[in-house]
């Protein structure tokens, strides 16, 4: 569905304003305003090709069917470099409990393991998730935690995005995080992606921090849980594109929490009519956040978990021309409508060689980015 604009407010520091940034080391945009609101991926793109929209920023849903929460704004900003907005104070912060529980999280990935593990088994890979309730003393604006991810990523990477479009259910929340992972990026013809999995924690004594680095390159099992992000990505994007460059191996990348396997991936689009929101929507959900076959991943996840919302899913802008940049929705927590309840999400790919016990501490390693921006320890 298409509605148009919703009221502003005049408190200056409302986020509701601001209601998408996306910051990257090489820039930042930022919404100004919300002029048409869209839960429907398809209503975008369409309004964005016959000429309606000038711009789509915003948040598609893990999974497809599930609403979106795009809008076209008043005003679509490029600022050079990270972002660099005024620092908001974080209040105190509390940490609540896992859904599910840690045991439970334990559990479900060994029921995958079995299905992974059959002798007839179709499905080779599946990414399972967790999240942490966490409680603010006072009000938690969206853009205080911004800043401080921000702050703390090499790359300046952050995300704050209004999830009301979606729909009442979302009306005044936030999708707030630092995510690592380019999903899509168009530039007049040039496309590019980086996807990444395969982890491994950081550690503070830079000695180990450098074995452990090392040791996840050579991973067989991670190098193969990667392998099939890649697959996936050549399979979407090689009809769309007339030259794709993708690298026999992978990279090994890091965020101040993790290292990861990543493959930068660069092609020439075939039609320029193509739009980096129609790259978006062709190339997710991939197994970095999904798993192998698709579907069959999907249906585990959603029997497994029930809904994701917007938690891996895709952040991201296109312009008037289809240029544009989407990242993985990871590395995230919603904030309510109030600010004082924060769901932070981290999930991890299992295959058959994953352990359960070393997949929750990925997943606790992952948390690490918000729980570091909400200046809490596990
Ligand atoms: C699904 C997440 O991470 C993905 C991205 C990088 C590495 C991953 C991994 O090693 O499992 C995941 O595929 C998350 O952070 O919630």
């Amino acid at each position: 569905m298409e509605s148009t604009a919703v009221a502003e407010s005049t408190d200056m520091d409302s986020p509701s304003n601001t209601p998408f940034i996306l910051s990257r080391p090489h820039g930042t945009v930022i919404a100004d305003g919300t002029r048409t609101q869209y839960d429907s991926t398809l209503a975008a793109t369409k309004a964005l090709r016959d000429g309606r929209a000038t711009a789509i920023v915003g948040a598609l849903p893990f999974d497809p069917a599930h609403p979106a929460a795009l809008i076209t704004p008043h005003v679509l900003r490029h600022e050079p470099g990270s972002w660099n907005g005024k620092s908001l104070r974080v209040p105190r912060i509390r940490i609540g409990s896992s859904l599910p529980t840690e045991a439970e999280h334990v559990a479900r990935v060994a029921a995958a393991l079995r299905e992974l593990r059959a002798p007839d088994a179709t499905l080779a890979k599946v990414v399972l998730a967790r999240s942490l309730m966490l409680h603010a003393d006072e009000r938690l604006h969206p853009h205080a935690l911004l800043g401080r991810l921000v702050a703390g990523d090499r790359g300046g990477n952050g995300f704050s995005v209004a999830l009301g479009a979606a729909g009442s259910t979302w009306s005044g929340k936030h999708l707030v995080g630092s995510s690592p992972e380019v999903l899509i990026r168009r530039r007049g013809d040039v496309v590019s992606c980086h996807p990444l999995a395969g982890s491994a924690p950081r550690h503070n004594d830079p000695e180990s921090d450098r074995r452990t680095g090392e040791a996840l390159v050579v991973s067989e099992k991670n190098v193969r849980e990667h392998a099939l992000v890649v697959d996936a990505l050549r399979a979407s994007l090689a009809p769309l594109c007339t030259e794709l460059d993708i690298p026999d191996r992978p990279t090994l990348t890091s965020t101040p929490q993790l290292w990861h396997l990543g493959t930068p991936v660069s092609g020439r689009l075939r039609d320029r009519s193509v739009t980096a929101l129609d790259l978006a929507v062709a190339v997710h959900p991939t197994p970095a956040v999904c798993g192998t076959p698709t579907d069959a991943a999907r249906r585990l996840i959603a029997e497994l978990e029930g809904g994701r919302g917007f938690y891996a899913g895709a952040v991201g802008w296109t312009d008037s021309e289809g240029d544009g940049e989407w990242m993985v929705g990871i590395r995230c927590a919603e904030i309510d409508a109030q600010g004082t309840t924060i769901v932070a999400h981290a999930g991890g790919g299992i295959v058959a060689g994953s352990d359960p016990d070393d997949e929750l501490a990925e997943t606790t390693t992952k948390l690490g980015t918000i729980l570091t921006g909400l200046g809490v320890q596990l």
